[in-house]
C-alpha cells in the first residue's frame, strides 16, 4: 500500500498518523483530535479504537504546516486568473496551511473593508488561513500612505504591508511607513525595484539580454533600494522585510545589515533558487517574472544565503495569469509565475537533495520563520509551531522519495503559467491538516475539505 493511504474509516476530526518521521527524526505515532496534536508516542504504540482515520505514514516526513509570506490570490478583480478558493485549494495541495495574500488586487487591499473581505472569503473557503497583506500606499500609487492602522486593527489583523508589484520608491514615504507600523508590530515588505533604473526592462541585464536584444534590468536597481531601506530601517528602528531577493549583491547587503544588528528579513522564491536568465533565449514568457531570473552566480549566491541564514524564508510569489496575459509575445506578456504547488519540491531539489539543508531547516524557512515575520505564530490558530502535544494540528506530510513530472494543467491553481512544466521534481505532498482537519489526503484535496 502506498504511504499516506487512509486505511480505516473514522470520523473526520480524529486522525492517527502512524509511523511518521517528524522532521526526519525518530518515527512516531501521532493522534490528532479536537484540532490539536493530542498524543505523540513511539511508533506502533497508538491504536485507533475505530473512531480515528488511520494514515500510514511509513516513509513520510511530518512538517509543521507551510506558511507562504507572498501569494497573489487575484480576488477581488482578476477572478479569471485565480480566486481565493482556487488559490487556497492549490496552497493546501502544496502543503500550506497559511498564506499571506498580496495587496495588488482590484480594488487594491488598502482599506479595512477590502482586507476584511479577503480574510472572510478565505475563512469561508477553509483551505488555509488567509492573512491579507495591506497596501502601503493608496491604490499602490506610491504617493499617499494608506490607512495602515485601520487595516491592522480590523478583523483581518494585518501585520504585513506591501505595495508588491511596485516599489515604495519615495524615501520619505518609506520612512513614514516604517515608523507607522511600529505601533502595531507590523512590517513593511518592500518590492525592491528602483523604477527609473528599470523603465521598459524585460529581463535581467547581462550577457543574455545583450545577445537576444531584450531591455535589461540591472542588479543595481534591486540592490540600491535594499541598501537605502536597511539604512532607513536602522534609522527609525523598525522592521523591514525584503521581498523576492534575487541577486548576489542583495545577499551581501542583507548579510551586512544583519551583521550591524538591523532588523531586516529577506525571502527568496523557488524559481530564483533554480532557474537562470538563459531560459529567456527561447522568448518563452513562462520565464518572464519580476524580479527577473538572474545568472548562475546569483542562483549560487541565493542558495548559499538561504543555507547560512542570511535569507530567512522561501516565499512563492505565486503569480497566476490567464492564457491571454501569458500566451503572447514576450514584451506583451505579464510578469509572474505560479508556485504554490511546486515550492516544497523545488526546495527539496535545490537545498535538501544537494545536502545544503536538512528538513529541520526546511521547516524553519517554509513554516516557523514566515509565521513569525507575519506574526501568526501565537494564539489558538498558531502556525509554524513545533509538532508538540497541545499545539494546533497544522501538519504537512511529505513523501521525499516520490518523483513527479510537473503538468501545469493538472494543478489546482486556475492558471497554467508554471515555469516548471515538463520538469521532473522530487517530493510529493501526501497530506495536509489544518487544525486537525484533512484538507489534502492521498495527495489530493479533500472534496468538501475546504468547507469548515
Ligand atoms: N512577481 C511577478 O512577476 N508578478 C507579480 C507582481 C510583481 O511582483 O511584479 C504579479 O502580481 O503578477
Amino acid at each position: 500500500m502506498e504511504a499516506g493511504a487512509v486505511t480505516t474509516a473514522g470520523t473526520t476530526d480524529r486522525y492517527l498518523l502512524r509511523g511518521v518521521a517528524p522532521l526526519g527524526g525518530e518515527r512516531v505515532d501521532m493522534l490528532l483530535a479536537g484540532g490539536v496534536i493530542e498524543r505523540i508516542a513511539p511508533e506502533g504504540t497508538l491504536w485507533s479504537d475505530g473512531d480515528a482515520q488511520v494514515v500510514d505514514g511509513a516513509g513520510l516526513v511530518a512538517l509543521p504546516g507551510l506558511v507562504d509570506l507572498h501569494t497573489h490570490l487575484r480576488e477581488p478583480g482578476r477572478e479569471d486568473a485565480e480566486t481565493i478558493r482556487s488559490g487556497t485549494r492549490a496552497a493546501a495541495a502544496g502543503g500550506f496551511t497559511a498564506v499571506h495574500a498580496m495587496a495588488n488586487t482590484t480594488p487594491v487591499q488598502d482599506t479595512a473593508g477590502v482586507v476584511e473581505q479577503v480574510w472572510r472569503i478565505g475563512a469561508e473557503a477553509g483551505w488555509v488561513d488567509v492573512r491579507p497583506v495591506g497596501a502601503v500606499t493608496v491604490g499602490l500609487d506610491g504617493e499617499h500612505l494608506a490607512e495602515l492602522g485601520s487595516m491592522a486593527h480590523s478583523a483581518a489583523r494585518v501585520r504585513v504591508f506591501s505595495d508588491d508589484g511596485r516599489c515604495v520608491s519615495d524615501p520619505i514615504l518609506m520612512r513614514r511607513a516604517l515608523e507607522y507600523v511600529k505601533a502595531f508590530d507590523g512590517v513593511v515588505a518592500q518590492h525592491a525595484q528602483e523604477p527609473r533604473l528599470t523603465e521598459g526592462a524585460q529581463m535581467n541585464e547581462g550577457v543574455v539580454s545583450a545577445e537576444i536584444g531584450l531591455a535589461g534590468w540591472p542588479a543595481v536597481a534591486e540592490e540600491a533600494i535594499i541598501a537605502r531601506d536597511v539604512l532607513l530601517a536602522e534609522h527609525v528602528g523598525s522592521r523591514l522585510h525584503v521581498c523576492h531577493l534575487s541577486t548576489a549583491g542583495s545577499v551581501d547587503l542583507v548579510r551586512w545589515a544583519k551583521g550591524r544588528g538591523i532588523d531586516v528579513t529577506a525571502e527568496v522564491t523557488p524559481h530564483h533558487l533554480l532557474l537562470t536568465d538563459d531560459l529567456a533565449r527561447g522568448y518563452d514568457p513562462r520565464y518572464k517574472v519580476n524580479p527577473p531570473l538572474r545568472t548562475a552566480a546569483d542562483v549560487e549566491a541565493v542558495r548559499e544565503g538561504l543555507a547560512d541564514g542570511t535569507i530567512d524564508v522561501v516565499a512563492t510569489d505565486h503569480a497566476p495569469h490567464t492564457r491571454e496575459d501569458k500566451d503572447c509575445e514576450w514584451a506583451a506578456a505579464a510578469f509572474g509565475m505560479t508556485g504554490l504547488e511546486t515550492a516544497l519540491s523545488v526546495v527539496q531539489h535545490t537545498m535538501v537533495d544537494t545536502g545544503r539543508m536538512t528538513w529541520v531547516d526546511v521547516a524553519r524557512v517554509l513554516s516557523s520563520t514566515p509565521a513569525r515575520i507575519g506574526r501568526i505564530d501565537t494564539g489558538p490558530h498558531a502556525h509554524g509551531r513545533p509538532l508538540d502535544v497541545g499545539e494546533p494540528a497544522n501538519i504537512t506530510l511529505v513523501d521525499p522519495s516520490a518523483v513527479r513530472t510537473v503538468v501545469p494543467t493538472e494543478q489546482h491553481t486556475a492558471s497554467a503559467n508554471s515555469p516548471f512544466g515538463g520538469r521532473e521534481l522530487p517530493g510529493r505532498v501526501v497530506a495536509t491538516f489544518l487544525r486537525g482537519r484533512a484538507t489534502v489526503l492521498d495527495g489530493a484535496p479533500v472534496d468538501g475539505g475546504g468547507a469548515s
